[in-house]
């Protein structure tokens, strides 16, 4: 297990691990089928999305699973009954994933499932063609650790991941209980019929937490029901979206209305479809462009779904279609910024060809599909005044003062989240401490810490583990913690590691440049990414300063460490086994 990785307690899934074929693949595999995790917290929008996606698009023919975390998996039957309707040439299928969570307890069931759908079609059982799949996760679902469990299952040649391909996550927010449920201090397990009793991987699940893992999991966010939330709950959904995850596309919708294309990220899926069908019917899919509100078009078979050039008919009076969410595709031209453009119930998201006025430094999409996010959500988080530092050092903290001053730290409530994110919360008042208000802004912070110990001997109470062992640091709202990520790399030689990377040696060289701090202590180091409103960064560093070790402190470690492994070597034992790799991560759970 990699100590340099954030490890999910309960996945990988061990049984993934389990037996199943590990045949190469030959070159007359088909192309594996792209797919989508759909997340979301309870409520937040994701069948309704969907069953939007199935019932909006006619021509892309979608598999999907659905995992609901009662025993009755009521989206299922209400996604299978949209997919029922789809004219018969597209339908997709859909598989049911119960009662538990895809991320830990049904692992290989999800993978059973992609097997499932991709192969017989029924009558001839022959492999049914699709051209995307849809996972549906339950709302306590961790995104990564599906990602996790798939990534693990493919390179052990599942293969259902030579089917079909993990692609793209998309995250559904619910504007109107975001901020609060941000907020709360409830588990999963303390909010009705939000778990099924017994299941308590998912019980435990810190809400916030959750919310924070399927934020930053997501490569497009749907901030979704603006239509019910406030516009300042939107703006503080958005803009706290936004700082948790600034690398992902955020779309403010209701219903989840959004263009097929926008949820599955590839106009690749679009464009080969499109072209499959252009051969077999002839001029059957158009563009949508001007010619798209000829009132002369009565194709009922397409949802009339828009796209426009990026003109004046961007704002379209005429245009009354109320079941699409208007989401505008542009050609990339200089009017992409056009500062007049104020319609602000449209995302901005932007398609253009690979061309040569692709030639915007901050692009980055390889796939050339540019999707683009912008405008409307860097505003909000600029309002906010959100922001976000790495805090970096190669001491240890001294763990008695690090525990002091997390005591000591204010964590936010509601109504201060509301006022911080407005107002800003970090303006010192009379009586408290510098210090204490430097982290009253922070709604998010996580990442690895180094702890020095405390008592090398003594048993039970010695916590010389600390030396090997990286902690991870968690907080998301009101909820902190401090546990155990596995070891560091440092526990071993660079040689001694190597094999751990056969295969992956571009990890091998990241850790080398990124994470290895001194050849004395290899990677153990404090990497703290901290999120917030109006951060004072200066006065977080200081404070986080004041707890790493000092020179003297440095100098009595490391006596420490010499006499630990004297004493080990003396007692005649098999070596130190303070560095045996994997055998106390349960010491403090
Ligand atoms: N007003 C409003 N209601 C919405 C919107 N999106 C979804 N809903 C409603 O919210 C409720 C929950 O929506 P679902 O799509 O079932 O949510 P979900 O994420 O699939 O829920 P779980 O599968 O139980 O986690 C339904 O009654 C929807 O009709 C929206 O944008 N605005």
């Amino acid at each position: 297990f990699t100590p340099s990785k954030l490890p999910r307690t309960s996945h990988p899934s061990s049984s993934l691990l389990t037996l199943f074929s590990t045949k190469s693949s030959s070159s007359s595999e088909p192309k594996p089928i792209p797919t989508i995790l759909l997340a979301g917290f309870l409520g937040s929008g994701k069948t309704t999305t969907l069953k939007h996606l199935l019932e909006n698009n006619q021509s892309i023919k979608i598999g999907t699973i659905v995992n609901d975390v009662a025993s009755v998996n009521i989206d299922a039957k209400l996604v299978s009954n949209t997919d029922s309707w789809n004219e018969s040439k597209n339908k997709g299928g859909v598989i049911e994933l119960q009662n538990g969570c895809a991320c830990c307890s049904l692992a290989d069931e999800l993978m059973e499932s992609v097997m499932q759908l991709t192969s017989g079609d029924g009558a001839d059982g022959s492999r049914r063609e699709l051209d995307a799949i849809v996972v549906e996760l339950s709302g306590v679902s961790d995104p990564v650790a599906v990602r996790d469990n798939w990534e693990v299952a493919r390179l052990q040649g599942h293969p259902a991941t030579k089917l079909a391909s993990l692609q793209r996550t998309v995250t559904l927010i619910d504007a109107s209980t975001f901020g609060t449920d941000w907020m709360t201090w409830d588990t999963a397990g303390d909010r009705p019929s939000w778990t099924e009793p017994g299941d308590d991987c998912a019980a435990v699940r810190k809400i916030p937490e959750l919310l924070a893992e399927q934020v930053e999991a997501a490569d497009l966010l749907l901030v979704n029901k603006v239509d019910l939330a406030g516009s300042e709950q939107v703006t503080i959904a958005s803009g706290l979206a936004k700082g948790l995850n600034d690398k992902a596309e955020i779309l403010e919708v209701e219903f989840g209305k959004v263009e097929a294309k926008e949820l599955l990220g590839t106009l690749e899926i679009l464009k080969e479809v499109a072209k499959e069908e252009e051969h077999s019917h002839g001029h059957h899919s158009h563009d949508h462009d001007e010619k798209c509100s000829n009132p002369e078009c009565t194709d009922e078979s397409h949802s009339h779904s828009h796209s426009h050039e990026h003109s004046e008919a961007c704002s379209e009076l005429a245009c009354t279609d109320t079941s699409h969410s208007h989401s505008h595709d542009h050609k990339a031209e200089s009017s992409c910024s056009e500062p007049g453009c104020t319609d602000t119930s449209h995302s901005h998201s932007h398609e253009h060809s690979s061309d040569a006025s692709c030639s915007d430094p901050d692009c980055t999409d390889e796939s050339n599909s540019h999707s683009h996010s912008h405008s409307h959500q860097s505003t909000a988080t600029d309002q906010l005044g959100i922001t976000s530092f790495v805090y970096k050092q190669s001491k240890p903290f001294n763990s008695q003062r690090l525990l002091a001053l997390l005591n000591r730290w204010p964590l936010p409530i509601k109504e201060s989240l509301d006022l911080g994110l407005t107002m800003g919360s970090t303006e010192i008042k009379e009586g408290q401490e510098e210090e204490e208000m430097a982290f009253a802004g922070v709604l998010r912070s996580k990442g690895f810490c180094w702890m020095a110990p405390t008592k090398w001997s003594g048993g039970a109470n010695s916590d010389a583990w600390r030396h090997d062992t990286a902690m991870y640091w968690s907080h998301a709202g009101k909820h902190f913690g401090i546990q155990s990520a596995g070891k560091w790399w440092g526990t071993l030689g660079k040689d001694d590691m190597k094999p751990f990377f056969e295969g992956n040696m571009k990890e091998y060289d990241r850790i080398m440049n990124e994470d290895w701090v001194s050849e004395e202590w290899g990677d153990r180091r404090q990497e703290l990414v901290f999120i917030g409103a109006k951060l004072v960064e200066a006065d977080i560093r200081a404070a986080l300063d004041e707890c790493l070790c000092t020179e003297d402190e440095m100098e009595m470690y490391r006596a420490n460490v010499r006499n630990y492994m004297d004493a080990k070597l003396s007692s005649g034992s098999n070596g130190p086994s303070l560095f045996d790799v994997g055998k106390i991560d349960q010491i403090d759970q």
